[in-house]
């Protein structure tokens, strides 16, 4: 693999109306500052779903050493990723091969290969033993000594970013910050590395890195690298938008269930990847999942008196299995 992959500037301009949203005052800045945050997330949210987000607090050096170890991991000869295949995990955890997933309904398996990584849960867990979709012990592979040190320490900031965001969320819906505390607690997110091949020159028709699809969860902070391929829907003219790299962001995106929570006011929109850089294609998507006992119904505010919701209350979890058994099929 080369070493082209760390994050370097684009223009804002590149993002073609894909705002970038400076989140700093959530940590530090006043009520005033704190609520101009919430107003372009709620602008950001009603439109596209998807954002940039900067000054986000998590350092440039260990964003550095996940894509290191990312590589790493997937330069290792094929017999050594399959030997952490997530078929051995009950909890998808581990290795997946090229073309094992099928984001896109009809069209080729996608031509990425992945690892997922979860919140470290030992197996006597009572969640565990009871069966808790995607709660459990990871598989870590052996000979990368920093691997799991690194991923730890990325999943955790991850996860304080995720809390803010969707408290800061909360706030751009005028809700009270503490409004999705029980979401938010015993969260089980997902780290998913992802590396792409180039996209061959004569792909099987409709072959992508990753089919057009909606994120399936609460928010999700992707970092990439330097070979651009992430494009967006626009509803509006039916037209893909670039999500090109931008220094110092993470592209964020808003998934399913805050499209059920806001009954359709805030969109969970088709996203896909062409790797048409000719090189290989890393990815690093950090999917905040939320509590998967926790009961996703519409807002108050979010349906007009007397209008049945769009969506149906579900739990997390039911809509993750869903959503896995639609694209594993
Ligand atoms: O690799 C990317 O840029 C996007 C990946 C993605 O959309 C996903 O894994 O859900
Ligand atoms: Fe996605």
């Amino acid at each position: 693999m080369n070493a082209l992959h760390r994050p370097e500037p684009a223009s804002p301009a590149a993002t073609k109306g894909l705002p970038v949203i400076d989140v700093g005052p959530l940590r530090g800045g006043d009520a005033a500052q704190k609520a101009e945050v919430a107003a372009q997330l709620r602008s950001a949210c009603e439109n596209r779903g998807f954002f940039y987000i900067r000054n986000h607090g998590v350092s440039k050096e260990l964003i550095s050493r996940v894509f290191d170890a990312s590589e790493g991991f997937f330069d290792l000869p094929p017999e050594t990723k399959l030997a952490l295949d997530k078929s051995f995990s009950p909890c998808n955890r581990g290795y997946e091969p090229l073309r094992a997933q099928t984001l896109e309904a009809g069209a080729p398996p996608d031509l990425k290969e992945s690892f997922y990584i979860g919140e470290e849960i030992g197996a006597d867990d009572p969640r565990v033993l009871a069966g808790r979709f995607n709660t459990g012990p990871n598989q870590w592979p052996s000979g990368l000594p920093a691997f799991r040190e690194t991923m730890d320490a990325y999943f955790a900031q991850a996860h304080e970013l995720g809390v803010l965001i969707v408290r800061a969320l909360a706030a751009s819906l005028d809700l009270p910050a503490s409004h999705f505390d029980d979401y938010l607690t015993d969260a089980a997110s997902t780290l998913r590395l992802l590396h792409y091949p180039p996209q061959p020159p004569n792909p099987s028709p409709g072959e992508k890195g990753c089919g057009a699809h909606t994120d399936f969860g609460g928010v999700t902070l992707l970092l990439q690298d330097q070979s651009g391929g992430l494009q967006v829907r626009d509803a509006l003219d039916e037209s893909w938008i670039d999500a090109p790299p931008v220094a110092d962001t993470f592209v964020v995106n808003i998934g399913d269930l805050f499209e059920r929570w806001t009954n359709g006011r805030y969109h969970s929109t088709l996203h896909r990847v062409i790797n048409s850089s000719g090189r290989e294609r890393l990815s690093v998507a950090f999917f905040f999942t939320g509590n998967p006992t926790h009961l996703v119904e519409c807002l108050p505010g979010c349906a007009a008196p007397g209008e049945a919701p769009r969506y149906a209350a579900v739990t997390v979890e039911e809509h993750l299995r869903e959503c896995y058994r639609r694209t594993y099929a």
